[in-house]
């Protein structure tokens, strides 16, 4: 049995930085991934997606050139070239995080499978098909989650996609059907939309991006039809039957009648779950809830001393920035004597739909349950000037207040790099810049976040 002073399980976005850096403060670690190093955000996640993303903007601009004066008459989308590119992106930044992890003095990187054998002692099953144990008094986790693929009848007999498969197609599906309608779900659904495909969003609840505002749900679904993409809410998958290299037919039920659509491939996206059964938790005492997430508390200590879980594995917001974050936390509160915690910590994310949708704090809705006492800022972006000069001015800017302490509360923009100016109403509630002074505050003309100004206008106090 070999002994370190930390062990390091998954080499994610929390899981690389902090075995990274526990070595660098002289700690010896070992950082374990049975996959690829940087894990979901770099290999199967954001980079890959965001890199296709640009691929599907630059096919929908095609399509749109004329109303700047540019028209573009013909083009086409080159699936095998947008895949290659992507594969390079994802390449670059895997292999370029490994190799500064192999360089790191005290860091071991080994690549297989992790197992608790019992407390503090893991078994690791080497890729290369030998075992190794080891120990660590400090153990880390940062498993990550996999894509969630519901029990429906006939869906295990058809060759459906999920977020990670759809990104090797090298030709683009006839006709998509993609079931959920949030981050996923939206974000392919999109981006294949813009390179050709036929695309059908199945949405089980009322409303597709069902977690926010029904103003929201209701502009991003207008933004989707425009263009031409099927957007069904209430609808539930309940059948797929495929005949022999034909296509799908999925049986839907939707507002108590059932109806047939036919297509060419299915992406399920609708949730993912924690990879933590493999680890056999119960060996060393670390408990999970019902749906296999590790039960930490605010400092990310899992019932197990001296073993922390971190990043999506944990529950909650699963987010590459909470992640990272969790990471800050931990090795802070441990070698810096700070005293941080998940509790009160932002928690801004942006779907990477075009337009962006970017939110921060609460919204109208959380708002009204809360009962507090607030008022609502809204600002259509046709009426931003950036976004008339630059010819989309699909959605709008909302903002939560409080009337009394003019503190922002919470931000959503739906609208062209709304990620981007959602970030900077959240710098103004991390500085506790408050909307009477945003309202008057100078902005370079004509930027989308000199607009801040109309949009607290609006408030008319
Ligand atoms: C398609 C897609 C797009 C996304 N886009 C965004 C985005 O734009 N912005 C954003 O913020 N988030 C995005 N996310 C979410 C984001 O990727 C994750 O929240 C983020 O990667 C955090 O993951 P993590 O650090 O918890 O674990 P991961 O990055 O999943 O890493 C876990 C690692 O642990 C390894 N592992 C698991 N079990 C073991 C074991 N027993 N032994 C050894 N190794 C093990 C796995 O192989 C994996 O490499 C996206 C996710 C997907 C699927
Ligand atoms: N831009 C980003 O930050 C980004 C992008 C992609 C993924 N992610 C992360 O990945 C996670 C997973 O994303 P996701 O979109 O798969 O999950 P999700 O949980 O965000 O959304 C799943 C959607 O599927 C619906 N759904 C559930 N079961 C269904 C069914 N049987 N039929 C039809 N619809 C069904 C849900 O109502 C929901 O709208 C997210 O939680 C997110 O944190 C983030």
């Amino acid at each position: 049995m070999k002994t370190y002073d930390a062990i390091v399980i998954g080499a994610g976005q929390a899981g690389g930085p902090l075995a990274k850096r526990l070595a660098k403060a002289g700690k010896k670690t070992v950082l374990i991934e049975k996959r690829f190093y940087g894990g979901t955000c770099v290999n199967d996640g954001c980079t890959p997606t965001k890199t296709m993303v640009a691929s599907a903007k630059a096919a929908y601009m095609a399509t749109k050139s004329h109303e700047l004066g540019v028209p573009v008459k013909k083009f086409s989308v080159d699936l095998a070239a947008i895949k290659k590119r992507k594969d390079e992106i994802v390449l670059r930044s895997r292999n370029g995080g490994l190799k500064a992890a192999e360089k790191t003095q005290n860091l071991d990187v080994i690549f297989g499978e992790a197992v608790f054998a019992g407390e503090k002692t893991v078994e690791v099953r080497l890729n290369s098909g030998k075992k190794q144990t080891i120990t660590a008094d400090l153990i880390f986790l940062n498993p990550g989650a996999l894509p969630l693929i519901p029990e429906i009848e006939g869906l295990n007999e058809i060759q459906y996609l999920n977020s990670t498969t759809i990104l090797d197609l090298d030709k683009v599906p006839e006709h998509l059907l993609v079931l959920g309608g949030n981050y996923i779900g939206l974000e392919f659904g999109q981006m294949f939309r813009r390179f050709g495909s036929k695309v059908t969003i199945l949405e089980k609840s009322e409303r597709i991006v069902s977690h926010e505002d029904p103003d929201i749900s209701e502009e991003m679904q207008k933004i989707l039809e425009l263009e031409s993409i099927k957007v069904l809410n209430d609808a539930h998958a309940i059948k797929f039957k495929q005949k022999s290299g034909g296509k799908i037919t999925v049986t839907v039920s939707q507002k108590g009648e059932e109806h047939k659509i036919k297509c060419t491939h299915v992406l399920v996206a609708v949730g993912r779950k924690p990879q933590t059964e493999a680890l056999n938790l119960p060996a060393a005492g670390i408990e999970a809830d019902e749906h296999g997430n590790i039960k930490v508390n605010d400092k990310l200590e899992t019932t197990a001393a001296g073993v922390y879980a971190l990043g999506d594995a944990k529950g909650g917001p699963a987010f590459t920035h909470i992640s990272y974050n969790d990471y800050t936390i931990v090795y802070r509160n441990l070698f810096e004597g700070t005293d941080y915690t998940i509790k009160d910590r932002p928690v801004p994310y942006c779907m990477f739909t075009d337009p962006q949708l970017g939110r921060i704090g609460i919204d109208e809705t959380q708002a009204k349950k809360q009962g507090i006492k607030y008022k609502v800022a809204k600002l259509p972006m046709a009426h931003v000037a950036r976004a008339i000069e630059t010819g989309d001015t699909r959605g709008f800017m909302k903002a939560i207040v409080d009337p009394d302490t003019k503190v922002i509360l919470g931000a959503t923009v739906l609208g062209p790099e709304g990620g981007e100016i959602m970030t900077v109403l959240q710098m103004a509630m991390e500085g506790g810049i408050t909307y009477d002074r945003i309202r008057y505050c100078v902005f370079a003309h004509p930027l989308y976040s000199e607009s801040l100004n109309n949009l607290f206008m609006t408030l008319g106090d």
